[in-house]
């Protein structure tokens, strides 16, 4: 066994199913034993990002790690910013880097592709990963990968294994599984009944579930916790999606001032959120009109809990629930139904009407009902809030780091790592830099449903800053392109066409759909224009 095949089998343990790449000299030793043991695919795309956004998805989806392999220098520093996507928004992306040999480094000599040193790439990852480690030791090799994957596993962030190429056959043992950090079990009882007798003695409890619920695979102890406690479960703007796939109702998804009032009366007005898993940031709770009283909350996120002022360290969230469900076995579910979300009946869709983003959440919505769910990958624009007056449906999106580029390259990671088709919603300026890698879909008979929202403008930007000219990134004619990178293309300018598109596209297999929407400039999704509002008032309220 050598170092490549020891890292290989270690990943593949840990739940990897494939890995995607782009090479370099300093990574090939490393690709070809990829490619001959077979231990996982390899899905090679055309931009670093596109690689880094695939493989973040990958592992959203399945809970497990996501993969992302390229060369030094100018691959991995190419991979930034999807790294620290994964970073904030908690995903388990381990980054394999190709790296220069022991005599190399010796050479005295700068080095093609190194910064400062060779070692600037390790500093730099070290601000946006949770652990690293350079393979240089054969002998200390297994227990690096297991520290490393093991970190990267109970953090649910992303981590960095440089491998330099001249140790990439070094004879190495096999990776030991680390046990997972033993928590106290007599904590994780005394806590489970504080947040019981809160939620006893609340009039008004409600239960927020966000991306943590997902990343640690708590789905259907959630549901079984909640089907017990009877309480309305919501979901946070990133935790939308969450719970689709069981037969807990959700009662909608938390937007403050620009979502549904009564959700957000439900989680305001309440004396009791029990928020499993939530991030504290400001795209989940950026426009709510009234703070959450975090005294009167329970908050378990990040391996920990809070009660009010009590405090419950090293408590992850799995342990937190399984304490719960013991306490709650017996309870009979309450009489009467959780509050579900009511799916608006979307408006008929007027044949020759010109199309607005709510149409296009209507029709979707309409397939959807029609051909069953898709997974969907969405990048950020008002695409992404057009997805959130569709039905709770699984959702991959970046909806707190906020990135644009992601949800063409994260369509194809999730197609690539379930086999399903995915349909993927983006803005025409997001496509502009990772829609390419749609070029890609042919080599792996990948056929995504790809919705492009052209108002030939950076519309989010737009609407805040009017005045500006920069906004209008002109009228790209993206499904003419669709044709020369494998696909078909279609230009949709009225609801018939959109309709008839979608639906055609569904029937239409082995290679991807552009549906090229034409969008007014000023056309905002209900949602969308609820949060810029909400923004505009809390910034008048800041003065700012
Ligand atoms: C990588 C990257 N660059 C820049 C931005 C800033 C930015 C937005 C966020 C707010 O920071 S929203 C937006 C415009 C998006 O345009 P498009 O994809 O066409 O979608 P839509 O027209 O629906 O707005 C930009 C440039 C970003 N989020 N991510
Ligand atoms: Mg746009």
């Amino acid at each position: 066994m050598n170092i490549a095949l020891s890292l290989l089998n270690a990943l593949a343990a840990r739940g990897a199913r494939e890995i995607f790449g782009i090479p370099g000299d300093f990574a090939l030793p490393f690709f070809r034993i990829v490619e001959e043991s077979g231990i996982l695919p390899l899905y090679t795309l055309s931009h670093e990002p596109g690689v880094g956004f695939a493989a973040d998805a990958a592992a959203r989806f399945n809970g497990k790690l996501g993969v992302a392999a390229v060369t030094y220098g100018a691959g991995a520093l190419n991979l930034i910013n999807p790294v620290a996507g994964a970073y904030a928004e908690r995903s388990p992306l381990v980054v394999i880097s190709g790296a220069p040999g022991a005599a190399e480094v010796r050479s005295g000599v700068l080095l093609h592709h190194q910064v400062k040193t060779t070692d600037s790439q390790f500093a730099i990852y070290r601000e946006i990963t949770c652990a690293q480690t350079r393979l240089d030791d054969a002998a200390s090799a297994p227990a690096e990968i297991a520290r490393v994957l093991h970190a990267c596993q109970e953090q649910s962030r992303p981590v960095l294994i440089e491998v330099p190429r001249d140790m990439v056959g070094a004879s190495c043992a096999p990776v030991p599984l680390l046990p997972p950090t033993p928590h106290d079990p007599e904590a994780a009882a005394a806590c489970a009944e504080e947040v019981l007798a809160r939620i006893a003695g609340a009039e008004r409890p409600v239960m927020l579930v966000d991306i943590e619920v997902r990343r640690y695979g708590q789905e259907e102890r959630v549901a079984e916790l909640a089907r017990r406690l009877g309480i309305p479960v919501i979901t946070t703007f990133m935790g939308r999606g969450l719970l689709a796939e069981t037969d807990v109702p959700v009662a909608g998804t938390y937007l403050g001032i620009a979502g549904d009032p009564a959700i957000s009366a439900l989680v305001e007005d309440s004396d009791c959120v029990l928020m499993l898993g939530v991030l504290l940031c400001d795209t989940n709770f950026g426009v709510s009109s009234r703070q959450i009283d975090m005294r009167r909350a329970i908050y378990a996120a990040d391996r920990q809990v809070q009660i009010g002022y009590h405090h419950y360290p090293q408590l992850p969230l799995g342990a937190l629930l399984e304490a719960l469900l013991a306490l709650v076995r017996d309870l009979q579910p309450p009489h009467g139904r959780l509050p579900a979300e009511t799916a608006t009946l979307p408006p008929p869709l007027v044949d020759d009407a010109r199309i607005t983003p709510n149409d296009i959440a209507a029709a979707l919505a309409a397939l959807l009902r029609e051909h069953g769910p898709l997974p969907i990958a969405a990048d950020m624009g008002d695409c992404l809030f057009t997805a959130m007056s569709m039905a709770n449906t699984p959702l991959t999106a970046p909806g707190y780091y906020a990135t644009m580029g992601f949800g063409v390259p994260a369509g194809l990671g999730i197609q690539g790592t379930t086999g399903q088709r995915p349909l993927i919603l983006v803005g025409d300026g997001a496509f502009q830099m990772t829609g390419w890698e749609l070029g890609n879909c042919q080599r792996y008979g990948w056929d995504p449903i790809v919705v492009v929202f052209n108002n030939a403008s950076w519309e989010m930007l737009r609407v805040f800053q009017p005045e500006s000219q920069f906004t209008a990134i002109g009228e790209w004619r993206f499904a003419e392109l669709a044709a020369g990178l494998g696909g078909h293309g279609v230009r949709v300018r009225t609801r018939r066409e959109l309709h008839a598109a979608l639906f055609a596209a569904c029937e239409r297999h082995g290679c991807f759909s552009l549906i090229e929407v034409m969008l007014e400039p000023g056309q905002l999704s209900s949602t969308l224009q609820r949060f810029v509002t909400g923004i505009r008032a809390a910034r008048t309220r800041q003065g700012s």
